[in-house]
């Protein structure tokens, strides 16, 4: 039976819960990894910090794309709206951009942090399954976050976790130990510390980069839903939360969208990102969608998406029904 190793480098005494927890998690992950083995990484391989500063004001970047938009050059697409004619289109776009990114970073630095999301966002991943990318992505340097979580057991169907590995991880050769789910034993705000000590021990090992300019920790790529309501992760437009300026991890027992109790990264973090993805599709996110990609918002009421404004870059993949109201 093949097992699963989690070998710490020496700067690391001890193991994080959310690394141990992830071990006695889902023995079908852990049977179908290799022994992997985590090695720092060189300082002097890092990717070369992003300067560009997004606009929030995106109706002179909006791009139309038609069906033969898979076409284009990812350098071209990013930090522009992007409009698919359908969501099938949007899928194989989004698959080649994260390979495309993948590519860079494993090249870069020799590993390539991916944080998900939950709700549709892992159904647009279903592409990066398919050829050619299942088989050039280099799966073993993958390290997987989550930027929310509800408080849930691994086996809940609530549970952001249960959804990656069944529409992604599952069918994809990460390593059991580069994934980082929650501490599903613990309480809200101790699922929250405990991720946010996960993270530290991993910006420790340089595993994750950490943001020059923030001092928070700089994730190679974010991929994001958007709710109906403008909501990004688990910060919720008029929840106290948006404002959580020190915490790179924080927790919430009121989500306004269930279940309530979640833990979720906070927007210094997200927003230290070297890339951020917003995946939105649906005419259900059109009345949002203009709301964000308008001009003429006033500061002080600004929707949770409206505050996405990486450190990188920012690249929005719409369908034509998300955006049918731009
Ligand atoms: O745990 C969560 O609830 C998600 O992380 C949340 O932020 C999600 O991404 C949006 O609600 C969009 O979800 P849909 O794409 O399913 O609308």
């Amino acid at each position: 039976m093949a097992s699963c190793y989690l070998v710490l480098p020496p700067p690391v005494r001890t193991i994080p819960n959310c690394l141990t927890s992830f071990t006695r998690s889902l023995p079908s992950v852990q049977l179908a990894c290799q022994p992997v083995v985590f090695k720092p990484i060189s300082c002097s391989l890092r990717p070369k910090e992003e300067v560009s500063v997004t606009n929030l004001n995106f109706k002179k970047q909006l791009c139309r794309a038609k069906a033969s938009m898979a076409g284009v050059s990812d350098e071209k697409t990013q930090g522009k709206v992007q409009v698919f004619d359908s969501e099938e289109d949007l899928a194989l776009a989004l698959a080649k951009y994260v390979a495309h990114l993948s590519n860079q970073f494993v090249r870069e630095r020799g590993a390539f942090t991916v944080v998900l999301s939950g709700g549709s966002l892992i159904k647009s991943l279903r592409k990066l399954v398919d050829a050619p990318h299942i088989d050039s992505v280099d799966w073993a340097r993958w390290h997987i976050f989550w930027v929310d979580e509800r408080v849930v057991p691994k086996d809940h169907p609530d549970s952001n976790y249960l959804l990656a590995h069944n529409g992604f991880l599952s069918k994809v050769p990460i390593p059991a130990g580069n994934v980082y789910a929650i501490n599903d034993a613990l309480s809200a705000e101790g699922a929250a510390d405990d991720y946010e000590t996960c993270l530290k021990h991993l910006v420790h090992n340089k595993i994750i980069e950490l943001s020059g300019t923030t001092g928070f920790p700089k994730f190679d790529l974010m991929l994001l839903g958007m709710g109906p309501d403008g909501h990004v992760a688990s910060l919720f437009p008029g929840h106290p939360l948006v404002q959580e300026s020190k915490k790179w991890v924080a927790y919430i027992k009121d989500s306004p969208k269930p279940p309530p109790e979640r833990i979720t990264f906070s927007f210094p973090v997200i927003n230290s990102s070297a890339h951020v993805a917003l995946v939105v599709a649906g005419a259900g996110k059109a009345d949002v969608i203009r709301k964000a990609l308008g001009s003429n918002d006033q500061k002080s009421d600004l929707l949770p998406v409206q505050m996405v404004s990486p450190e990188g870059n920012l690249a929005w993949f719409l369908d034509k029904d998300a955006a049918s109201k731009l």
